[in-house]
C-alpha cells in the first residue's frame, strides 16, 4: 500500500475561547511536511492564539488537532517542535551566556540531568551558526541586541532539531541585517526538509520561502493560498520598514505594529 505522509499539523474546526469570549472560530489549517506557512492577520485577530493552541499551552474549545499524524491528546514527541514565543525577553535579569540559553534547546533531547554530551555541545555550535552568532557563544545576552537576543532565541529553538519550527512574530521589531539573517536561517531549515509555520507582521525578506499564506481574520480563516498583495507603499520593494508606521491603513495586513513598540 503506497503510504502517503500526514501532514504536520491538522487543524479541524477549531474553536477557541478566553473566559467565555470565543477567539477562533471553525479553524482549519494543515501545514505538509517540507511546508513554509505564514499565519497574517491585524493585531488580535487570533495568529499567536492559533500557534499557541498547536503547541497545547491553550486548550481546545472544539474541533480537534493532529501533530505529525498523532491526536494531540495522545502527542508526546514534542522535541520535534520547536518553538520561538512572541516577544520574549530571554534575560529575564539571569545573566545567561549566549552559549547556556541555546543549550536550553537540547533540554528536551537529552533529559535535565544528563550532562552534555558532544552531540549537544555540536548542536549547539551548529545552531549558533546557522544564526551567525557563532563568535558571541560566551557573551552574556543582556550585551546582545534585540535583534541579536531574537536570533539566540532562534538558535535555541534549532539547536533541538526540531522537524517543525513555530515561530511567533520572530521577526517583529528587529533590525533589517537581523531579518536577513533570519530569512537566511529558515531557507537552510526548509531546505533541510524543515517545516515551518511562522506569524508574520510582514513578511519582508521571508516572502519568497512563503509556500502557503493563511490569513486570520476576527478569529476565522479569511485566505489561505498565494501571499496577498501588500497594502499601499509596502508593495515598494525598497521600503524598509524603519519608520513608526503610524499612518497605516488598519484593513490592510501589513496594520501598523505600533502597538508592540516599546512605549519611550
Ligand atoms: N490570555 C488571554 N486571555 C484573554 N484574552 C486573550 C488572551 N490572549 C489573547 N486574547 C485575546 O484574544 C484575541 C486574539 O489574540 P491573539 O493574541 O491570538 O491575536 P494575534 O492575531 O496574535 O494578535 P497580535 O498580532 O496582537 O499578537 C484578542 O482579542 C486578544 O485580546
Amino acid at each position: 500500500m503506497h503510504i502517503v505522509s500526514a501532514p504536520v499539523v491538522s487543524v479541524r474546526h477549531a474553536a477557541v475561547a478566553y473566559g467565555g469570549r470565543t477567539v477562533l472560530r471553525d479553524v482549519s489549517l494543515s501545514v505538509a511536511p517540507g511546508a513554509v506557512v505564514a499565519l497574517l492577520g491585524a493585531n488580535g485577530s487570533g495568529k499567536s492564539t492559533l500557534i499557541r493552541t498547536l503547541l497545547r499551552l491553550v486548550p481546545l474549545a472544539g474541533g480537534e488537532i493532529d501533530l505529525f499524524g498523532v491526536p494531540q491528546q495522545r502527542f508526546r514527541q514534542w522535541a520535534r517542535i520547536g518553538y520561538v514565543p512572541q516577544r520574549v525577553g530571554v534575560t529575564g535579569g539571569v545573566p545567561a551566556t549566549v552559549g547556556e540559553v541555546v543549550a536550553s534547546g537540547r533540554l528536551a533531547r537529552r533529559g535535565v540531568l544528563r550532562p552534555p554530551r558532544a552531540a549537544d555541545r555540536e548542536a549547539v555550535r551548529a545552531a549558533l551558526a546557522d544564526v551567525d552568532l557563532a563568535d558571541r557563544i560566551g557573551d552574556p545576552v543582556a550585551t546582545l541586541s534585540g535583534g541579536q537576543q531574537q536570533r539566540v532565541l532562534i538558535a535555541r529553538a534549532l539547536a533541538g532539531q526540531p522537524d517543525l519550527l513555530v515561530l511567533d512574530e520572530a521577526t517583529a521589531g528587529v533590525d533589517a541585517a537581523s531579518q536577513e539573517a533570519f530569512a537566511q536561517t529558515l531557507g537552510r531549515f526548509a531546505g533541510r526538509g524543515g517545516t515551518v509555520l511562522l506569524v508574520a507582521h510582514e513578511l519582508g525578506p521571508l516572502q519568497p520561502l512563503i509556500d502557503t499564506a493563511v490569513v486570520v481574520h476576527e478569529g476565522r480563516i479569511a485566505h489561505s493560498g498565494a501571499v496577498p498583495e501588500p497594502a499601499g507603499h509596502h508593495a515598494d520593494p525598497g521600503h524598509d520598514h524603519v519608520h513608526p508606521h503610524a499612518e497605516e491603513p488598519v484593513g490592510g495586513l501589513c496594520v501598523a505594529p505600533t502597538d508592540r513598540m516599546a512605549a519611550n
